[in-house]
């Protein structure tokens, strides 16, 4: 029985009966080749004899490669189902072949004169005529013509075309007709001017696979199939589930099977200890977090293994995409069971309570001072309340700008409950890292007090908030109650978002080895709480930290704009060190950002409907539109003044949208998701950076909450795909005042 390679190539676009077909197709040549209805037929006078056509229907024809070894027996490479005299075309004058340079498998075109005699390279038609008079912008940047031949293996009339090119845009349209991932991505590195080395490292170019000198050229390219840079371009199908999903899956489904070589490495390779993923949004941290747990799941069934992140309905999105990455992972619903547990890291700290019963509520001694009768957390803002009443009651001698909510939330959250401080005298010793404002003898007496009172005041009414579910399951947890750690690996996303008190928990809920922690963490993208250093809660990355930087999701004309909205913000890193914004780069090109200023707030509200209902009409997919708005209160407010000229939009308020209209949700919300169009509503003076959120702050906090409003216009910027429009009213938001233009 024949194997088959599946290769993505810019095939046209398959409806569904055709998709049909083409399953039916590859499912029978897996099963015997030799089949008359296939109609696998050689070409004549072909640039590569082991190209093939087969019959798809009347109409469409696949065009395969046929490899043959003594070790893998037959293989097809599948490369497209085009329309009968375009896949005989094809077929004709494309070879496989191996990169003579970089050992690459690749689809090398060759044309001449009736079919062209076999090897021959020309440039393809599609390449724009070299335009020499012009300066060259590879030329004025520093590289020389023969590198792009000699180390990164482009075809001579290939190399000519990318040196000819005056600007970054003509290297990106080159790009865009190449029929190799390795080529596209090359082009990129060149493109946004990494050096050649840089871009031999990331792709893997300098990977040799292991070839006899007497190998024949069919076990070479057997071989090339191998190649960490063929990975992102040819896979093998392996069971029908596989072959639906690679012919489904089209463009929204490649994450699921052609991964960059880095990712492919990150998801695979094993690490002696605590790793970290940074990269910004929309670099496929969360896909390589789902491949590494599908990996590590593969490698070891009897592992257990938590993927968790921020909250719940992100990790109903994790589990979501698990499935569709693979089905046969087994999930599990508990800690402690071998197979793939995915929740919300809160929900983990409730798992712990749930499954430790009585001792949990007895290791709350070492959170409280004293064991607690069993409560339930707070709901919504009760928490705020609690703190409100508490300094209502018992904290009127403090200073008027430590007598707010947010105050205590933080000192009680970074200070107290992360040092497990349970006495007024702990506290008046305690190390305040990064706290800001000093608090002296008399202070630390007046807070403490407030802090009794609120400790109180929730013991009576049995609540307790999330940050103290953690904590007390991460006594539970330390204390040994659960049988030693539950998990062996703990994969970790959205990680930048994650409290002292989680990074307490996680390091509680899996043993120091290798491959016990994984964190996918950007800190650009951090809009709740402070920032953490992972150091100082058990977690040495020491070295094992790297970046991605092609971003999968969105064009080069939003990520620059979501780009420069961080200018300005002065980010560091978990390991203290200075967050990265350069390097980033898209594949994929569209049109600018549009920024429309509106004198008022009707106006503005005429300008988003027009541009909803106009996306509307170009066809888009209604729940393929966001509109993304600061607050609860202006999301209400904009869904209401949408539906009163006539435009139907369904408030988000956690998790997805339903059904088949555009959604309207918070910023922070969004977090996560993506949309092929959004819009950025009220981007306002007065409305970003919201004044009651740095009112809130207490002064030495003022800069980071700042901080965290330039992050949440950067997530919220972050999650179009393709087109991206920004509204205000009245005067624009100081965060849009960055280079961008
Ligand atoms: N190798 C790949 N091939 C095709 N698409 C990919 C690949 N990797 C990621 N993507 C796509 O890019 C988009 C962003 O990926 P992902 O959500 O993993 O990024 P992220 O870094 O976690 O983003 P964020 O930080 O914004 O949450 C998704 O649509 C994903 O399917």
């Amino acid at each position: 029985m024949p194997n088959v390679q599946f290769a993505k190539v810019r095939e046209p676009r398959h409806d569904a009966a055709v998709k049909a077909k083409i399953f039916t197709f590859v499912q029978k040549l897996t099963e015997d080749d030799t089949t008359a209805a296939l109609h696998i037929e050689p070409m004549q006078q072909a640039a590569d004899s082991r190209a093939r056509t087969g019959r798809v229907d009347q109409f469409w024809r696949a065009v395969l490669y046929r490899i043959d070894t003594p070790t893998a027996g037959t293989t097809y490479v599948y490369a497209g189902t085009w329309p009968h005299d375009q896949a005989i075309e094809r077929a004709r004058t494309r070879a496989l072949r191996i990169n003579p340079v970089t050992g690459v498998i690749e689809f090398y075109e060759a044309i001449g004169e009736g079919g062209g005699a076999q090897g021959v390279p020309t440039a393809s038609p599609s390449l724009p005529a070299p335009a020499p008079k012009k300066e060259s912008y590879l030329g004025t940047n520093g590289y020389l013509r023969p590198e792009l031949e000699a180390l990164l293996g482009f075809d001579p009339a290939v190399a000519d075309a990318l040196y000819a090119a005056t600007s970054d845009d003509e290297l990106l349209a080159i790009s865009e007709n190449r029929e190799n991932e390795w080529e596209r991505l090359a082009i990129l590195g060149l493109a946004v001017l990494d050096t050649i080395d840089k871009i031999r490292a990331d792709l893997r170019l300098d990977h040799q696979e292991d070839v006899p000198d007497d190998a024949s050229d069919d076990e070479r390219l057997q071989k090339g199939l191998e190649h960490p840079a063929a990975k992102m371009q040819f896979t093998f199908i392996d069971n029908d589930e596989e072959l639906r999903r690679v012919i489904e899956g089209e463009d929204f489904g490649a994450w699921r099977v052609f991964l960059h070589p880095e990712q492919r490495e990150y998801a695979t390779k094993s690490r002696n200890g605590a790793f970290r993923l940074t990269g910004g949004a929309g670099t496929g941290k969360t896909v390589v977090l789902l491949h590494r747990a599908r990996h590590l799941h593969r490698a070891n069934v009897t592992g257990r293994v938590i993927l968790t992140t921020f909250n719940r309905s992100l990790a109903e999105a994790l589990k979501r995409d698990l499935e569709r990455l693979d089905g046969s992972i087994v999930r599990v619903e508990k800690l402690g069971e071998a197979g793939v547990l995915v929740r919300g890291v809160d929900q983990l700290a409730a798992a712990v309570r749930d499954q430790a019963g009585a001792a949990f509520w007895a290791s709350a001694e070492a959170v409280y001072g004293s064991p607690i009768e069993p409560r339930n957390p707070f709901d919504g803002n009760q928490e705020t309340s609690f703190w409100q009443s508490a300094i209502d009651s018992a904290g009127q001698s403090l200073p008027p700008q430590l007598q707010s909510p947010a105050f205590f939330e933080g000192e009680y959250l970074h200070v107290v409950l992360s040092q497990s401080i349970t006495t007024r005298e702990q506290y008046f010793t305690a190390r305040r890292p990064g706290r800001g404002v000093a608090l002296d003898r008399r202070k630390r007496a007046d807070v403490w007090t407030v802090i009794e009172a609120y400790r109180q005041a929730t013991s009576l009414a049995g609540k307790m908030s999330f940050a103290e579910l953690a904590a007390v399951a991460t006594a539970t947890l330390n204390a040994g109650a659960m049988d030693g750690a539950p998990a062996d690996h703990l994969l970790v996303d959205e990680g930048q978002d994650l409290s002292p008190l989680h990074w307490g928990l996680l390091r509680a809920l899996v043993a120091e080895g290798p491959d016990d922690l994984f964190i996918a963490e950007d800190s650009h993208q951090r809009i709740y709480g402070q920032r953490v250093v992972l150091s100082r809660h058990g977690i040495a990355i020491r070295g094992r930290s790297r970046r991605l930087t092609l971003n999968y999701r969105t064009t080069q004309q939003n990520l620059g704009f979501a780009m420069s909205v961080l200018e300005g913000g002065e980010y560091l890193d978990v390991e203290e060190g200075q967050e990265e914004v350069n390097g980033y780069r898209s594949s994929r090109r569209g049109p600018a950002p549009l920024l429309v200023g509106n004198p008022n707030a009707t106006a503005q509200y005429e300008t988003v409907a027009a541009t909803v209902r106009g996306w509307i009409e170009e066809g888009v997919p209604p729940q393929n539109i966001a509109i993304l708005a600061r607050t609860n209160s202006r999301r209400d407010a904009v869904k209401t003044a949408l539906a009163e000229r006539g435009v139907t939009v369904s408030a988000v308020i956690s998790g997805e949208g339903q059904g088949a209209s555009p959604v309207v949700m918070t910023m922070h919300n969004a977090k996560g998701q993506e949309f092929s169009r959004v819009v950025l509503f009220d981007v306002s003076e007065g409305q970003m950076p919201a004044p009651w959120a740095l009112d809130q702050a207490a002064p030495e906090e003022r800069d980071d909450v700042l901080l965290r409003e330039r992050s949440l216009l950067y997530v919220a910027a972050s999650r179009a795909r393709d087109e991206l429009v920004i509204t205000w009213g009245g005067e624009p938001s100081v965060l849009l005042s960055g280079s961008w233009s």
